[in-house]
């Protein structure tokens, strides 16, 4: 196996973890020091590969307080953001709070959004505007679902989704992009895409961001792979040329897979 990954990294690679609604503020606070800690013992180069996480809302001001205070070379966001800036709007959260909490990141219109809280594209496509309005980068979620994927028509499904958030979103705005692909039937099932899969998929989104904002503006969007990953088939996925991180779910609410998964390049040399 070569040793090539994404082009010699075109893009700075990013590794993110969704805690999803797992861990309280204490629980939070455990997982991000041992990631950091397990990550500095291997020598971790966190330029190289980035590192995220997205904890639930109530843990935030604990992250911060840990990033800031030991300086701590990772980032964090939120899961969702309100398309409104203010309110009256009973459980929601401003990008407002997640910007003055240090978030440089938002997730928006992630699956489990979509579908247990009924997001629609108009929706999503408000809260990428929302993101971009108080300095976040989103990182727009799309991906098909099991019928669609059956049905060959994956590529179009997903594509939509792409144009339909970012409606509105300039190629200024564009160029700090982050869009993760997440098959449904693959996240939290222990079915993955396989690298081909995810490979023709990134392919494609970048090929229609090079259609809506020019080449130059869609090599930096850093495209992501999310769904079942694991330290033991996160290297292959990456190899892909055109996949530049993960986004992932259950194994990043334990440090040590989770920063396995980080150390990609190691199993790179090693398998
Ligand atoms: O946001 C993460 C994805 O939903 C993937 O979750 P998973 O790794 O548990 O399948």
């Amino acid at each position: 196996m070569t040793t090539s990954t994404n082009g010699n990294f075109d893009r700075t690679p990013l590794i993110a973890g969704n805690w999803k609604m797992n861990m309280d503020h204490v629980q939070g606070i455990t997982l991000l020091q041992k990631l950091v800690w397990t990550l500095e013992d291997a020598k971790h180069n966190f330029e190289r590969v980035e590192v995220a996480v997205f904890p639930p809302f109530t843990d935030l001001r604990g992250v911060q307080t840990l990033v800031a205070g030991d300086d701590l070379p990772v980032a964090y966001g939120g899961q969702d953001l309100s398309q409104h800036d203010s309110g009256a709007y009973t459980g929601d959260i401003s990008g407002q709070f997640l910007a003055r909490l240090g978030c440089r990141y938002v997730l928006v219109g992630h699956s489990e959004r979509r579908t247990l809280h009924g997001e629609n594209d108009a929706l999503i496509s408000a809260k990428v505007a929302a993101a971009y309005r108080h300095g976040l980068v989103p990182v727009l979620c799309v991906g098909e679902g099991l019928e669609v994927r059956t049905a060959g028509t994956h590529v179009a499904h997903t594509l939509e989704q792409v144009r339909a958030g970012l409606e509105g979103v300039s190629a200024d705005q564009a160029a700090q992009l982050v869009i993760a692909y997440e098959p449904v039937w693959a996240i939290g099932t222990g079915e993955v895409a396989g690298p081909a899969d995810a490979q023709e998929m990134c392919a494609a989104i970048r090929a229609e961001l090079e259609k809506l904002y020019g080449a130059g503006t869609a090599a930096g969007v850093r495209l992501l792979y999310g769904g079942s990953v694991k330290s033991a088939n996160a290297a292959s996925i990456l190899r892909e040329r055109d996949v530049d991180g993960l986004l992932v779910g259950g194994a990043s609410l334990d440090a040590a897979e989770f920063a396995s998964i980080v150390r990609f390049e190691h199993h790179l040399v090693t398998e």
